[in-house]
């Protein structure tokens, strides 16, 4: 799992441009930081010098692969320059005349004409990507990309693969969604500072290989323009730093939270459905269970009370046959932390929302019960999750949706926190690249992106009801979602292959013995 902030391009460049202005760096010191760290570590990577093909684009990224070019060359490495004309008085142009072996134009013939590599070096286009690849370049990259057998082993990409958007994790003029095959996938990518949301998001994961994050010296630069960053647009980590004060180990282990009784340490409510539909909703009531609510009530109608006989009998059953009944049950003030939409049906969650959301407590809409917002949308509780999936998603914000569907249009955590802020509530769009997003701004992404085996049915359900066990354990929304995404991420990986739903709640203990107590 990852664990670092991670920073817009705009941000980078706040930070490049403050730590330039303070006079403590020039641009070609950041840039020969840049390409020694890159090529720093190829040499971890291959240590035996070899043969190198280095490609350099017109601006800084391209810079950065001549600062390669000659670090490799230096540690006996024969290497091969195929370059872009650089603007004159440019860093990218110190650093290129800086090089003083040949610079083949930067085009298809030339790197077919060449003998083959042990390395090839992307260093085309980095952060200053506006526009999909074109010409030469975009006949370089498909060809890079189209015999992926030999190259991706080979390809170190500095910054991002060329052609990845770093804010959005998009691969510009290749489309959102599917991605061909023949896609430029490099095996490492070396980007400097912190990942930018394009590493993570979308198809940065996949494109990128191995992500590894040099120090450049920005640190001192990064710290002090946390205002100005903030304006730009509001920092986001993974995890967000202040959430693992407010539920480190000790706290989700409940050490150290004082004596108290079942209560205190909270009481959830996940409404269940009617007869047949029971294992969702049992599945997020064991989840709550799981991850520390003191006490957790299964609702589901009078008819199907008998199913739900079933383990874990440390359940609680109280039938809820309509809205009247679920507004008398809520008066009980200790329930806190309601679960709603997990095998409840569309009809019965349209019946029960308007009831759990006049109650105003803490509260997850997943499943059944977004479908049934989007049908009767109505003002949500102050500390409110929505729990979509892209499906999900579409229903609930189509406009939104379709914007996150265009080739070329805004990124993830964007089109989020315009969720969040329509809602007045934490929307948390589940995926391999899960981003949580909140009405003020806030936003995470989970980055653990790669547990296929947690596409089960009923992986959701799970997450809906750790949510729910932490609101009603009095975590913040925010805090509780993305507190639930990390442990059930865990669980997922403590488990492993073969995983089923049922699976995560009961992983859930070893993964805590293990948190991190901050
Ligand atoms: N600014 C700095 O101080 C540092 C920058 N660094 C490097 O600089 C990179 C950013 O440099 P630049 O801002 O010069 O941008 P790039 O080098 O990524 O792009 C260069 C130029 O390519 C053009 N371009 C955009 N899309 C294109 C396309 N589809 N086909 C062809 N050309 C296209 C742009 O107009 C831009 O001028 C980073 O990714 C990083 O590698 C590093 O050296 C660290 C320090
Ligand atoms: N490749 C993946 N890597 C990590 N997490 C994943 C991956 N694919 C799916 N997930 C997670 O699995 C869960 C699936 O939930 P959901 O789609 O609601 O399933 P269901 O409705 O069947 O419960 C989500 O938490 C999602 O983030
Ligand atoms: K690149």
């Amino acid at each position: 799992m990852q664990d670092t902030e991670i920073i817009t391009c705009a941000q980078m460049r706040a930070i490049e441009s403050a730590a330039m202005g303070s006079g403590a760096v020039t641009g070609l010191e950041l840039m020969m930081r840049a390409g020694r760290a890159v090529a720093g570590q190829i040499r971890l990577r291959w240590p035996r010098p070899g043969r190198a093909t280095v490609l350099c684009g017109q601006g800084n990224n391209g810079g950065d692969g001549y600062v390669i070019a000659v670090a490799l060359s230096d540690a006996g490495w024969d290497v091969r320059v195929l370059g872009d004309p650089t603007r004159t008085g440019s860093d990218a142009a110190a650093a290129r005349a800086a090089w003083d072996g040949p610079v083949l134009p930067l085009t298809y013939a030339n790197l077919r004409a060449g003998p083959s590599s042990d390395i090839y070096v992307d260093a085309i286009l980095g952060t200053g990507l506006t526009r999909p690849p074109e010409g030469e370049v975009a006949a370089v990259l498909r060809h890079l990309g189209g015999d992926a057998g030999f190259y991706r082993p080979r390809l170190v990409a500095v910054d991002a693969p060329s052609g990845l958007c770093l804010d959005s994790g998009q691969v510009l003029g290749v489309g959102r969604g599917i991605l061909p095959p023949d896609a430029l996938r490099v095996a490492i990518t070396v980007t400097f500072d912190s990942p930018r949301p394009g590493h993570l998001l979308e198809h940065g994961p996949t494109v990128c290989g191995k992500l590894v994050v040099a120090d450049i010296g920005l640190e001192p630069f990064r710290t002090t323009q946390a205002a100005t960053l903030t304006a730009l647009w509001p920092r986001f980590q993974i995890p967000d730093r202040r959430l693992r004060a407010s539920a480190n180990g000790d706290w989700l282990r409940k050490k150290n939270v004082g004596a108290g009784h079942k209560y205190s340490h909270g009481s959830a409510l996940v409404i269940a459905g009617g007869p047949g539909t029971g294992g969702a909703a049992r599945l997020a009531a064991r989840a709550a269970l799981r991850v520390g609510a003191g006490l957790v009530t299964l609702g589901p109608t009078p008819d199907a009370l008998a199913e739900h006989a079933l383990p874990p009998d440390a359940l609680m059953r109280r039938p809820i046959v309509d809205a009247d009944a679920l507004t008398e049950m809520l008066s009980d003030q200790r329930l806190r932390g309601l679960c709603i939409g997990p095998g409840c049906g569309v009809p019965r969650a349209k019946a029960l929302l308007p009831a759990a959301c006049a109650a105003d407590r803490p509260m997850v809409l997943d499943a059944d019960a977004l479908t049934a917002f989007a049908e009767a949308p109505l003002p949500l509780p102050k500390d409110c999750v929505l729990t979509p999936h892209q499906g999900e998603f579409a229903r609930v914000f189509p406009d939104l949706a379709k914007e996150l569907s265009r080739l070329g249009g805004p990124d993830k955590v964007s089109v989020l926190r315009l969720a969040a802020q329509r809602s007045k509530a934490i929307v948390l769009l589940k995926g391999p690249d899960t981003v949580i997003a909140g009405p003020e701004g806030q936003a995470a992404i989970h980055s653990d992106a790669n547990i296929p085996w947690l596409a089960t049915a009923g992986a959701g359900d799970v997450l809906a009801g750790m949510i729910a066990g932490l609101l009603a354990r009095g975590l913040p929304a925010f805090n509780a979602a993305c507190v639930a995404v990390s442990l059930h991420a865990a669980a997922a990986r403590h488990h492993g292959s073969g995983l089923i739903a049922d699976d995560l709640p009961d992983a859930l203990p070893a993964v805590l013995r293990d948190w991190p107590d901050r």
